[in-house]
């Protein structure tokens, strides 16, 4: 009976410790997934397979490896030192970038990026372009304050010039109404229209107060896959996300700085219990921006 008792604490043990490796995600892949199983899903494998919680672990980098045109998510929170980009398993690789291109936006305080020795100051909200074949990339900790960097990262054959862009330099446009609850700010930041890259295309989204919905009218796009990382989130607001092919929509809550997953065949929307902003970030065939299929709401379901 004792032997029993010690046993299953064990194994309990050995189930949170393995959860915990799962879904902390220092390093972590995610693979994709067919729309004909996603109507299956419970609420908790959707979060599993969509949901991306945990991304600024302190003094971390964190890689979520998608096989969503392998677009790779992640976090960088240096706090008490300054933390070096380097390859891991999942690359196989003599650096990061060695065939990759990777698109950086400061979602915390002022810090900078170095980049094969050239220093890049990032206010929160600036972006930076690394293009593919820098070998030394270095995060710095924020001289006052929480730096944190969210990052996607995309496999690259071709080097472009690794560039900041200031949200002056983003092509910006506005976006809905206050009557219709979807006024917003779109500040294309790593786009063609404003520096070259190879797949990489990201910026982000500002809600205005009053507003709650974004990306409503929402479309998809079969030739790009897209992640959304949500921040600026008030405390205990909720962002509600909508995934799944048009007809057949399910829902994420999600929290805070955290990212959310969207396969091809899949519309992005979401909608909070206050504004908000996020980042909207993809990778595929294309690097046409306006390559949208929208869907009328009164065909959703
Ligand atoms: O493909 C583009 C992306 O889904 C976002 O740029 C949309 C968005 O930010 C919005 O409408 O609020
Ligand atoms: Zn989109």
């Amino acid at each position: 009976m004792r032997l029993q008792t010690v046993s299953i604490i064990f194994l309990v043990y050995i189930a949170q410790t393995i959860t915990h490796l799962a879904f902390s995600y220092m390093n972590a892949s995610i693979y994709a997934v067919h729309p004909d199983d996603f109507k299956q899903y419970t609420t908790t494998r959707l979060r599993e397979l969509f949901l991306l919680e945990n991304l600024f672990l302190t003094d971390n980098i964190t890689n979520v490896y998608t096989h969503y045109d392998r677009l790779i998510v992640g976090g960088v929170n240096p706090v008490t030192k300054n933390l070096s980009l380097l390859s891991y398993d999942a690359l196989k690789s003599a650096y990061y970038l060695e065939r990759r291109e990777m698109g950086i936006i400061n979602v915390g305080d002022a810090a900078a990026v170095t980049v094969d020795g050239q220093t890049f100051s990032l206010e929160k909200k600036e972006a930076l372009y690394i293009g593919q074949g820098a070998k030394e990339v270095v995060f710095h900790t924020a001289t006052k304050g929480n730096a944190l960097f969210y990052f996607n990262s995309a496999p690259a054959h071709k080097h472009y010039p690794t560039r900041k862009v200031t949200l002056a330099e983003a092509e910006t446009v506005e976006l809905g109404s206050l009557e219709s609850s979807n006024h917003r700010t779109i500040r294309k930041l790593l786009v063609n229209s404003v520096l070259p890259t190879c797949q990489l295309q990201m910026g982000l989204t500002e809600l205005k107060a009053g507003s709650v919905w974004n990306t409503m009218p929402p479309h998809t796009h079969d030739r790009r896959m897209e992640a959304y990382f949500y921040f600026d989130v008030k405390p205990a607001e909720m962002v509600c996300h909508f995934l799944g092919q048009p007809d057949e929509t399910r829902h994420i809550w999600v929290k805070n700085n955290q990212a959310v997953l969207s396969p091809p065949w899949s519309i992005h929307s979401g909608a909070g219990t206050s504004n908000y902003a996020f980042i909207w970030g993809m990778a595929g065939e294309n690097l046409d921006y306006a390559d949208m299929d929208a869907v009328k709401p009164e065909n959703l379901r």
